[in-house]
């Protein structure tokens, strides 16, 4: 059926995980931060690093996909003690759904208190350019509703309860305070609040598809993020999550046009300073927050 087992790795293994991350480095991160698809550079705005190859940390899996370069780096921004993955690892890449969100319990070990998450998606509402930033509100969980939700298997309690409520997943809190940053900033004629829906890929979508995801309220699709909200709010961590519209879903049978990774890669550099400075500006602000 999935990949792998339902059963994901143990407390204990996250826990040896952490803890060898911990060995390592004396910064003790309060934010987490995950880079979408060409948005690694987010990475390079941390000062003082520690950085970590995956390929080196115990338990990790390694990044597969092109835009994601699979290092951990450790170090501060704005003088906020942070986590960065600067790569992610998504369902179409054969890892069970439970290893893809490994690192999201291994940022509640080290002591995150904030998660930010970042992504590449497809603009499904028509009003969307690309290029714009949407911040997720709500999402849409395609493979959750065939059954694959990283929280299937046996629930451990010591990261959080066996029914966790998904109406809340995105922190109002944190969903004002980006509105009202990026306005300063003066992004505020690109940059929305809307609903993001995840499929499992990596075949981008059909027009139908894109069509049949719109009329159910989804602003924009992708491939990844939800698996980690979910896991982030099972074990208690505050989330923001936001996505840079890369390229325009294709709606209409006449278009020529064709999702394409290289797209999504190219938009990602265009918009890579503006998401640094909107990311950077956040982390700045939410310290109060990290108290609640
Ligand atoms: O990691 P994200 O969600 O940013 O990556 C998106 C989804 C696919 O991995 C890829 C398609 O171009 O970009
Ligand atoms: N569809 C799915 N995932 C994506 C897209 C898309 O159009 N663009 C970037 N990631």
């Amino acid at each position: 059926m999935f990949p792998e087992s339902t059963t994901g790795p143990s407390f204990e293994d996250c826990s040896a995980t952490a803890e060898w991350l911990l060995s390592q480095t004396d910064i003790r991160p309060l934010v987490g931060i995950v880079c979408g698809s060409g948005l690694g550079g987010l990475a390079e705005m941390l000062k003082d690093q520690k950085a970590f190859k995956y390929s080196n940390i115990p338990n990790f899996p390694q990044s597969t996909v092109h835009g994601h370069a699979g290092m951990l780096v450790f170090g501060t921004l704005k003088g906020k003690p942070c986590v960065c993955m600067q790569g992610r690892f998504h369902l179409y890449e054969g890892y069970s759904i439970q290893k893809v969100t490994l690192p999201i319990r291994i940022f509640k070990l080290l002591g995150v208190k904030t998660v930010l998450l970042t992504n590449a998606a497809g603009g499904l509402n028509p009003d969307y350019k690309v290029g714009d930033i949407m911040l997720i509100k709500d999402h849409i969980n395609i493979p959750g509703f065939a059954g694959n939700n990283p929280l299937t298997g046996p629930n451990e309690e010591r990261f959080g309860i066996r029914f966790p409520s998904m109406s809340d997943a995105y922190d109002k809190e944190l969903l004002q305070l980006a509105k009202a940053v990026g306005v300063e900033l003066g992004y505020g004629d690109f940059l929305h609040e809307g609903v993001y829906c995840v499929l499992g890929g990596p075949s981008f979508e059909t027009i139908a598809e894109c069509r049949m995801m719109h009329k159910l309220g989804a602003d924009a699709v992708g491939m990844s993020t939800v698996h980690e909200v979910i896991v982030a709010r099972h074990c208690g961590m505050r989330v923001l999550a936001l996505s840079l519209i890369t390229n325009q879903a294709v709606m209409n049978y006449d278009s020529q046009k064709k999702a394409n990774h290289e797209e999504v890669l190219e938009t990602g550099q265009l918009r890579a300073e503006q998401l640094e400075r909107l990311v950077t500006s956040m982390v700045d602000r939410i310290e109060d927050h990290n108290n609640v």
